[in-house]
């Protein structure tokens, strides 16, 4: 009976199978072209039903073994499929067609995934990427079928301001199905301007003003820790120790104590890196979010999610103690007409741990390792601290350490050569339709990154040497050291700060930036009033080591001749 339907259905079909199996595929390419269907239901219609009643048609009218039948016409429907999808993509029907990049990348978004999942130290592949794309094929570079990375700062203002593009599908494939997204991941323009107004509460004047307290408690924590160091350190693990537990103390009112336990005991730097390197190839990939969290939900999702459920209750139960950050996004001044709902608080709460630990400690990390490569411009820096800061007195002012011009030019320069977020925020027209910028034509549909590395390093807007650590360039000529000086004289001198974004641009930008500022400016001034720190002997150079994921920076330090404990 079930033949009989299967072999009058087909008719000439089954006879020409080949072709069939072609013709259906074309079709069933254009169904993906033009609806992106990626549910599963749908998916297993379209890749598995149909090839699937087709191998039964082939079956039924030719003599044909079963297995032969189905594995052909399934090689076949599916070689067909993506042969349409990749022949597209690198055709000159392609709306980003002209513009150049390399040919995997414009096949596949899985190349892109590739490139930042795999590490610098195994795989060959490192920060430096997508510089040498902009190198060899200019400005504006296709990085996946539908993806353009940017190295221009007249884009700036088109994609990352006011009226500029909304968030990417980058962050789609970073919140698994049925999450609540955290500010970051917010897409819709109004969702993220309302949940925004919360966040800024908390970084206005008066807020920032509350968490000196916090900060100062962590940073002289740190430096009497480092004071304990005998012999070689890893500053970078103690960076890190000391951001996430200022971070935890921010976000939830503590609960990580990293510094004091000398170790990752609550396995949240490890969870975090796993998590990055799944996120790497989701969010290049959104779909794959959804079938590998059927595979196996995430433990570092599961875990993050159980630790801020547990802070946000201890939290609503007992009210703050102090007035962090977490004060406002809970809304205790009762300011927001209800109170945000727990899973927004929840997302909200790790997005500030992630957001703001590892940013300012890679930062940090950078400006120390660039301040023991270069000797001199440690002690040209700590004799700014002790000229605001004598040895005895309390470093903590910080509108006197906003006032110190080569500390700002030292965390200005190491955050221009390496940015924390060095490819840029994703941007997408996928919402709003075709746009311009400038003379550059970008269709509807497409992600745009503008690359902070690759700019900010750009000697069309810094120079002399862009790629150099030399913090003379962000201060007055006047102040300028004589070897600089004369760096210019041979090389002429651009300082375009409009190129200069690592906090991003826009509505959207970093809202923890005076924060980071606040943080990273007292804990240079705290640690370089009291200790001088070196490289061992034999580590001068550990170029771009951070940015491969988390590094190791050996480091020696002193206790400063004449300097005296740091006191709380
Ligand atoms: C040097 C340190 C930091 C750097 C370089 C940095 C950089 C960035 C960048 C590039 C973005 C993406 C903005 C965009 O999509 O256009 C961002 C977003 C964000 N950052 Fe930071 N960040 C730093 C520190 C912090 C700190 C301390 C916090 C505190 C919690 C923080 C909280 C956030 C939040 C909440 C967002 C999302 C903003 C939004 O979508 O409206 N960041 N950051």
């Amino acid at each position: 009976m079930g033949s009989t339907v299967i072999m009058d259905f087909p008719g000439p079909l089954a006879e020409h199978p080949l072709a069939a199996t072609v013709a259906t595929a074309v079709v069933v390419y254009y169904v993906f072209k033009r609806y992106e269907p990626d549910m599963p239901l749908p998916l297993l219609g379209l890749l598995g039903v149909i090839p699937g009643a087709l191998s039964a048609a082939f079956y039924y009218a030719s003599s044909n073994g079963l297995l032969y039948t189905a594995a052909t016409t399934y090689a076949l429907y599916y070689t067909t499929i993506v042969a349409c999808v990749l022949a597209y993509r690198v055709s000159p029907f392609h709306p980003l067609a002209q513009y150049p990049g390399p040919f995997l990348h414009k096949l596949s978004k899985f190349r892109m995934a590739w490139v930042l999942f795999a590490r610098k130290e195994h795989l060959g592949v490192d920060i430096t990427y997508f510089k040498k794309l902009h190198e060899k094929y200019g400005r504006y570079v296709r990085i996946g079928p539908n993806e353009l990375s940017i190295c221009d700062a007249d884009a700036i203002l088109p994609v990352l301001g006011a009226q500029g593009f909304p968030k990417g599908p980058f962050w789609d494939g970073r919140v698994p199905p049925g999450a609540t997204r955290s500010l970051i991941s917010e897409r819709d323009p109004a969702e993220h301007l309302r949940r925004r107004k919360v966040w800024n509460r908390g970084f206005s004047q008066s807020a920032l003003h509350a968490y000196e307290e916090i900060i100062r408690d962590r940073t002289v924590q740190f430096v009497q820790l480092l004071e304990k160091m005998e012999g070689s350190f890893d500053l970078d693990q103690w960076l890190s120790y000391y951001t996430f537990d200022f971070m935890g103390d921010m976000a939830f009112g503590g609960g990580f104590e990293l510094m004091r336990h000398g170790d990752d005991h609550t396995g949240v730097i490890e969870l975090m890196d796993g998590s990055f390197r799944r996120n790497n190839i989701t969010a290049h990939v959104p779909y794959t979010l959804r079938y590998l969290n059927m595979l196996s939900r995430s433990a570092v999702t599961n875990k993050f999610a159980q630790f801020a459920a547990e802070r946000v209750a201890i939290r609503r139960r007992e009210g703050s103690v102090r007035k962090d950050l977490f004060h406002h996004l809970i809304d205790e001044d009762g300011l927001e007409p209800h109170p945000p709902p727990m899973n927004e608080l929840m997302s909200d709460g790790l997005l500030a741990i992630v957001a703001g630990s590892d940013t300012t400690s890679h930062v940090m990390i950078n400006a120390f390792y660039y301040l023991m490569q270069y000797p001199e411009m440690q002690k040209r820096l700590q004799a700014e601290i002790d000229a605001m800061f004598p040895p005895g007195t309390p470093p903590f002012d910080l509108v006197k350490q906003a006032n110190l011009p080569f500390l700002n030019a030292v965390l200005n320069e190491a955050m221009r050569l390496q940015p924390p977020v060095p490819n840029g925020a994703q941007r997408s027209t996928q919402r709003i339709g075709s746009r311009m910028i400038g003379s550059h034509y970008i269709p509807d549909g497409t992600q745009v990154n503008i690359n902070t590395y690759a700019l900010q390093r750009d000697p069309t807007y810094f120079s002399p040497a862009a790629n150099e650590f030399w913090p003379d360039r962000w201060l007055p000529e006047a102040d300028r050291a004589p070897a600089f000086i004369e760096k210019i004289e041979k090389g002429g001198f651009v300082h375009d700060t409009t190129a200069f974004f690592p906090f991003s641009f826009g509505p959207a930008m970093c809202v923890g930036r005076p924060l980071a500022y606040m943080q990273m400016r007292m804990a240079m001034c705290a640690v370089l009033q009291r200790m001088t720190l070196s490289l061992p002997q034999g580590v001068r150079d550990i170029e771009d080591y951070r940015l491969a994921g988390r590094g190791v920076c050996p480091t020696l330090c002193a206790v400063r001749e004449g300097s005296k404990p740091l006191v709380g």
